[in-house]
């Protein structure tokens, strides 16, 4: 158990901040469609950007889900594990990457797995991620897919294991490395990186994080390079509070928590 006093001390003035999205800012859902942000968490994310802390989000998820999830906000973004970036200009930019091959391999894909229902294969364009959560006598088989695909196309696809699910993304996307393009970008360039994430893929960040003389907050249980935790998504919830509170003479913020 992690006690509140143990909470990460942070004066988010100075500090730039990196969110994952599930299992961090969302509880896990058994389905990705199901997640939500809770509007408390919202609010505090509003708060910290509307008053000139900067603050991204850095999620396998694509750009376009993160907007969704976090609408009215739109945050300076990576997707995809790192293929996407939007940067705090807005400016969209994405690793270059083969579409012809990633269709074939979505159709090859598809196939694979219509041979096992129960596995739920989820389509995002550059990335595939193979989910088992609700099929969990799958995850062999789930692995053994992934690792097919993996050796066979290997130039363009990365295994990345994760929370039921295993997952192909585009070679050459890390969580770490698109922190480190942010951290040499106004707003962020300057300040304390600070991520929170709770996965496998989370690690690269952390480690860059560290690396950056940041701060790394795994949240959960499980062996990590983060250098702090957090409990739970509540626990991001309560921290956060608590995060607003160190900011000196704040505006008022357009989102209200309920
Ligand atoms: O980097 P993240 O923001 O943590 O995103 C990682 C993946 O999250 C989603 O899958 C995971 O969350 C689902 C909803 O809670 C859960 O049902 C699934 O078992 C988890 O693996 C998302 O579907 C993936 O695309 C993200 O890469």
């Amino acid at each position: 158990m992690i006690k509140q006093d143990d909470q990460p001390e942070l004066e988010a003035g100075s500090c730039a901040f990196f969110f994952d999205v599930d299992g961090t800012l969302a509880d896990i859902q058994p389905r990705p469609e199901l997640v939500f942000i809770p509007p408390r968490s919202l609010a505090a994310l509003d708060h910290l950007s509307a008053n000139g802390v900067p603050v991204a989000v850095v999620s396998g998820r694509p750009i376009s889900q993160l907007d969704a999830l976090l609408t009215p906000l739109q945050l300076p973004a990576a997707g995809v594990h790192g293929a996407e970036r939007r940067t705090a200009a807005g400016e969209l930019q994405n690793l270059a990457l083969d579409h012809e091959v990633l269709d074939a391999i979505q159709r090859e894909l598809a196939q694979a797995c219509a041979e096992h229902p129960g596995l739920s294969l989820e389509n995002k364009g550059v990335a595939f991620a193979l989910h088992f959560r609700l099929a969990p006598e799958l995850e062999e088989t789930a692995r053994h897919v992934a690792e097919d695909f993996v050796s066979r196309f290997g130039e363009v696809l990365a295994l990345q294991p994760g929370k039921c699910v295993f997952e192909l993304k585009p070679r050459g996307a890390s969580k770490g490395e698109v922190i480190r393009t942010f951290m040499q970008e106004a707003p962020f360039a300057g300040r304390t990186p600070v991520f929170i994430g709770d996965d496998l893929t989370d690690e690269a960040g952390f480690k860059v994080v560290n690396e950056l003389g940041g701060v790394s907050i795994k949240v959960g249980s499980g062996a990590t390079e983060a250098t702090q935790r957090l409990e739970s998504v509540d626990a991001v919830a309560a921290w956060l509070d608590r995060l607003q509170s160190t900011l000196l003479e704040p505006q008022e913020h357009p989102i209200k928590s309920d």
